[in-house]
């Protein structure tokens, strides 16, 4: 029996645990473990809680939908909650639901099973058959605004056909088929051909396509939203119709309407029918245009449906079984170690070229020690690899009947492979670490890579391989170096043409005016993402504010925790690192939130964006101009105060100049956005 105070930590720890795996799923689009991993942890928090319901918190991961509205659009409350689905691994759960429901209904009901589509869930609203919102389901009660991206989709109709009611929501999973994915990679392969050639830093490659479509539906500019060709299906319809009693028959009504259904959906007298549908599309989903990871389940009446009802969480008249991921075995040929900007040590294996799940697998992801040790992973060995959401797939178990006799265990390593120093690990964490992070390369370069990275700094005219040559140059061996460089210095650079030295510098000085937000994840302070940066420059509003609260302050700060609390500290005690802050901040870095509301410096003024920009991309004007409270608006009309126009500006600008409007270059929207023009 474990006693309550461990019972307690346990259910933070687990909670804290779950809270960042969502953050990384959802805003950032990366599965740090597989799904079943998370369901497990999750269905673990569930039977702690239901033991201690004392312990039960409303913001526990059980309570909430796992995402959260971005600050990037309107946000929406949702008129019926968005929920999420309770899901299941395995039969004897699916054979429990159907013996719960029975016994709730005093009957069998009849089931519909559909496939469960991977991409993200969207609310539609038609108004007298025409498209006129489209929100995400961000946290479940609200989410963003997205209707412009969301009219790019063509297999969404934007007008209705039939005998369609005034006022009607139906809810979907807008996805990227397979080969749209494939499609759009080997599009950002060829650009990056370009970038490269002209020393611009390279893309990255989308992950996966339900985190692909999640990204594209992110974009503030539905043309690049377009370009990633973006697909929908419809799964149910909100809200009571007279005429609609069952769910098969919604499908099919909603099919008559012109919404996207395909017609894999089935009805199901019961469980075993049930059973019978998903055993056929274990295998054939593979064939299908999209990714699927199950099937869901749903009582079809729906009158039986209100009688069920809830949980805060999701519906009890419907479950998700999930496939297992699918598994290859491969020989284990070596481990590489690589050091990443925060000193953190991770091995990754290299394996026996093996095919899984429609790729190629030759490296998988080990994490850190712990997981070799729970492996029990020895050199040469037959693993089995399983891909979770993340092109690199993760070794999940052993085949230790094949192990050779005189093999020896995986040990890891105690030297830095980059710098040879001495490998440390902090207490309660799985990680190693390389501490010589002043002048371990691999740290120096990561975190200047990191500083400059586009949720940070974004100062996108630095790539990989110039950030290499400013360290090797000695131009350059941190951060706040970048901001003494000059046209001069610049010179020594080799294959750097004029253009790229103007685009450097002309970057460089530009994210003088990124947010403190985002200047405080640019700092690269170990367990700080752009969440929590976020997060705790609302409460600590300036980084004096951060650096002179208490350890116990900052942990405090609703999904923050000690952990982060620590680093910080560590991060502040650093003289080195003040030292790099006091010089950042005399290069006028942006060390203090710009609140929302009194972040006037454009006043309600109105603004038009025309031709193209070298400093910034359209979309970040945009987004400059909102955030300090002004108004993007397309068309020039007398009632505009300002066009800020880039290069090859046509028709706009003539027409702005007849009308005496004032015309910005790019510059010198800066500066008005520093107030310097006033
Ligand atoms: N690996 C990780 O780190 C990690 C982190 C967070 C979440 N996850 C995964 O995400 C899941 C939770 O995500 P979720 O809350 O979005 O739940 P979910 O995706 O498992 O199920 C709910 C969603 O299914 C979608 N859906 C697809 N087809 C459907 C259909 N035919 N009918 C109805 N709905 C359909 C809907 O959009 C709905 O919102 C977890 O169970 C976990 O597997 C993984
Ligand atoms: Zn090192």
């Amino acid at each position: 029996m474990s006693s309550k105070v461990e019972v307690k930590t346990q259910i933070e720890q687990l909670s804290e645990k779950l809270h960042h795996l969502n953050t990384k799923y959802y805003i950032d689009g990366v599965s740090e473990v597989t799904d079943q991993e998370f369901d497990q942890m999750l269905q673990q928090l569930q039977q702690l809680e239901e033991a201690h319901p004392e312990f039960l918190s409303p913001n526990s991961p059980t309570q909430r939908v796992g995402g959260a509205p971005t600050k990037n659009f309107p946000t929406v409350k949702h008129e019926v909650p968005m929920l999420s689905l309770s899901n299941t691994y395995n039969k004897e759960d699916l054979i429990e639901f159907d013996t719960r429901i029975q016994k709730d209904l005093g009957i069998q009901p009849e089931m519909v099973c559909e496939l469960k589509y991977d991409g993200v869930a969207i609310s539609l609203i038609y108004e007298n058959g025409i498209l006129t919102k489209a929100v995400t389901r961000g946290n479940g009660e609200e989410g963003d605004e997205i209707t412009n991206n969301a009219k790019t989709i063509k297999t969404l109709p934007l007008k209705l056909r039939g005998n369609f009611p005034d006022k009607l929501e139906v809810r979907g999973e807008v996805f990227m088929s397979k080969e749209s994915f494939e499609k759009n990679n080997e599009k950002i392969i060829t650009e990056n051909e370009i970038r490269k050639s002209e020393g611009k830093k390279e893309q990255p490659l989308l992950a996966n396509p339900r985190n692909a479509c999640a990204g594209a539906l992110k974009q503030q500019d539905p043309k690049k939203v377009a370009e990633r060709n973006l697909d929908v299906y419809i799964y149910g319809i909100v809200g009571n119709y007279e005429e609609i009693k069952n769910h098969f028959d919604a499908l099919k009504t909603l099919q008559s309407w012109g919404f996207n259904i395909p017609n894999s959906f089935e009805k199901a007298k019961n469980i075993d029918e049930v059973w019978d549908f998903i055993t056929k599309w274990d295998k054939e989903r593979f064939n299908l245009p999209l990714e699927t990871d199950g099937v869901v389940v749903k009582i079809d009446q729906e009158e039986l449906r209100r009688k069920l009802g809830n949980t805060a969480k999701s519906p009890r008249w419907a479950i998700a079984y999930k496939y297992k991921a699918e598994a290859a075995k491969t020989k284990l040929k070596s481990i590489t170690y690589q050091v990443g900007r925060t000193g953190a040590i991770t091995p990754v294996a290299n394996l026996e070229p093996v095919q899984l799940a429609g790729t190629t697998v030759r490296r998988a992801s080990l994490h850190n020690a712990n997981e070799i040790e729970r492996l029990e992973l020895y050199n040469g060995d037959f693993v089995y690899v399983e891909k979770g959401g993340e092109i690199i797939p993760k070794i999940t178990g052993i085949e230790k009947s094949l192990r050779e006799d005189e093999a020896t265990p995986v040990e890891f390593i105690d030297k830095c492979p980059a710098c040879n120093t001495e490998l440390i690990r902090i207490e309660g964490e799985a990680q190693h670490y390389c501490p010589n992070d002043k002048s371990c390369p691999p740290q120096v370069k990561g975190r200047i890579q990191h500083f400059v990275s586009r949720k940070a700094m974004n100062i996108d005219s630095l790539g990989g391989e110039t950030i290499e040559q400013l360290i090797e140059k000695g131009l350059i061996s941190n951060y706040a170096d970048l901001y003494t460089l000059t046209a001069t210095k610049l010179e020594a650079m080799e294959r750097f043409k004029q253009k790229s030295i103007d685009n450097l510098l002309a970057g460089v000085e530009a994210s003088k005016q990124i947010p403190y937000e985002k200047v405080l994840f640019a700092l690269g302070i170990r367990h700080v993402g752009s969440t929590i940066a976020e997060k705790l420059t609302e409460v600590f509003k300036n980084i004096d504010a951060l650096f002179e609260a208490t350890k116990e302050q900052i942990a405090d700060v609703y999904e923050v925790g000690e952990r982060i609390a620590d680093s910080i500290v560590e991060f502040r005690n650093d003289p080195e690192n003040i030292e790099l802050i006091n010089q950042l901040k005399a290069h006028q870095l942006q060390f203090e939130l710009v609140e929302k509301e009194n972040a006037g410096t454009l006043n309600d003024k109105l603004f038009v964006c025309t031709g193209t920009f070298s400093v910034f991309s359209r979309n970040e004007i945009h987004d400059l101009i909102k955030q300090n409270g002004g108004k993007v608006r397309t068309s020039i009309s007398a009632k505009i105060d300002y066009l800020v126009s880039g290069e090859k500006a046509g028709s706009k600008l003539k027409k702005a100049e007849s009308l005496g409007i004032t015309v910005l270059t790019e510059e010198q929207f800066g500066q008005l956005l520093k107030g310097e023009n006033d």
